[in-house]
């Protein structure tokens, strides 16, 4: 077993039986393995992850108060502005010095889950910033669309219809999440150690460096950037739905770096109303480890948990 992350080229994916074959066995070894691989050819175009890059820089360089008129107790729906120290992703280790604004699903105001106030409906927030909401949707539909491709491959490895997740993420509880961590002294949690909630997480990074994932057997191992890949990593609710087959590990961003880091996080959880309940070709002799969760809940019990600074929200 080697310390890097595999690295899978996604190009065949839509190349009829024999591509699709191969990457989801590829995929799929990579998930019930360290649970994160790297994806080249994914066919994001470049020039729209630099705009993305660009506008967060803009955005993280408004003066604090700007940004708090958008912060994510006042806008809600886990959208909005997310300021420093205010999160904990490993409560024992206290805060991260992060900050992060979220674009969650854009719902128009007469949406209906929106009018009936169903779990993670509410607008998204913008700031004052010309092309920042055209980069940032455009970036989300990108991701969104790229997650979905991911899933079809998913879904050949685990034997079910490839279609199957498609009608689970019809208006998913997706987020995209731009962060940045500031330039540190020393060794300090960028984000505490942590595993994803969703079902997969697609991160783009800029060139410092810091993303560390832990193996199960105990080892820390550098998760270093590669210009224009994503690292897609497994969440805990397709752990829970493939019945640990998939496994989500734990990681967490050290900056030791005298320049502060700026990544891009795409989280993709179900449509708050699917059911995640253990699919039955990943269900062997010891039968499902966890009862059937609506997504919405299970989203709900882990933000909660990473937010002991915050109001509960939702
Ligand atoms: O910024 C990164 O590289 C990773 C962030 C992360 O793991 C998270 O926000 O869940
Ligand atoms: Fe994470």
């Amino acid at each position: 077993m080697t310390d890097a992350l595999p690295v899978i080229d996604l190009a065949p994916l839509d190349d009829g039986e024999k591509g699709l074959a191969d990457v989801a066995a590829a995929i799929g070894a990579a998930c019930r393995d360290v649970g994160f691989f790297y994806a080249v050819n994914h066919g994001v175009p470049r020039a729209l992850i630099d705009d993305a890059f660009a506008q967060s820089r803009r955005f993280f360089a408004l003066p604090l108060e700007a940004k708090q008129t958008i912060a994510m107790d006042v806008v809600g729906g886990n959208r909005g502005y997310s300021a420093l120290m205010r999160e904990a992703l490993d409560p024992a280790q206290g805060p991260d010095r992060k900050e992060a604004f979220n674009v969650g699903l854009d719902l128009a105001p007469d949406d209906p889950d929106l009018v009936a106030g169903k779990p993670f409906r509410a607008l998204n927030a913008w700031p004052a910033l010309p092309g920042f909401r055209a980069t940032t949707l455009g970036y989300f539909d990108a991701c969104a669309a790229l997650a979905l491709r991911i899933h079809r491959a998913f879904a050949h490895d685990l034997g079910l219809p490839l279609d199957f997740f498609a009608s689970k993420f019809r208006k998913p509880m997706a987020t995209l999440r731009l962060l940045r961590y500031p330039a540190a002294a020393e060794d300090a949690a960028g984000a505490g150690e942590h595993t994803d909630y969703g079902n997969i997480t697609l991160l783009a990074t800029d060139d410092v460096g810091g993303l560390q994932a832990r193996r199960r057997d105990g080892r820390w191992i550098d998760a270093p950037p590669r210009p224009g890949a994503f690292v897609v990593n497994i969440g805990d609710c397709l752990m829970r739905w493939t019945n640990d087959i998939y496994v989500s590990t734990p990681h967490r961003v050290v900056n030791a770096s005298p320049r502060e880091r700026f990544s891009i996080a795409f989280f993709f959880d179900p449509d708050p109303e699917a059911e995640v309940a253990a699919i039955p070709s990943c269900v062997g002799q010891g039968g499902a480890k966890y009862p059937p969760i609506l997504a919405a809940d299970h989203l709900k019990l882990r933000l909660d948990g990473s937010r002991p600074m915050e109001p509960t929200e939702g």
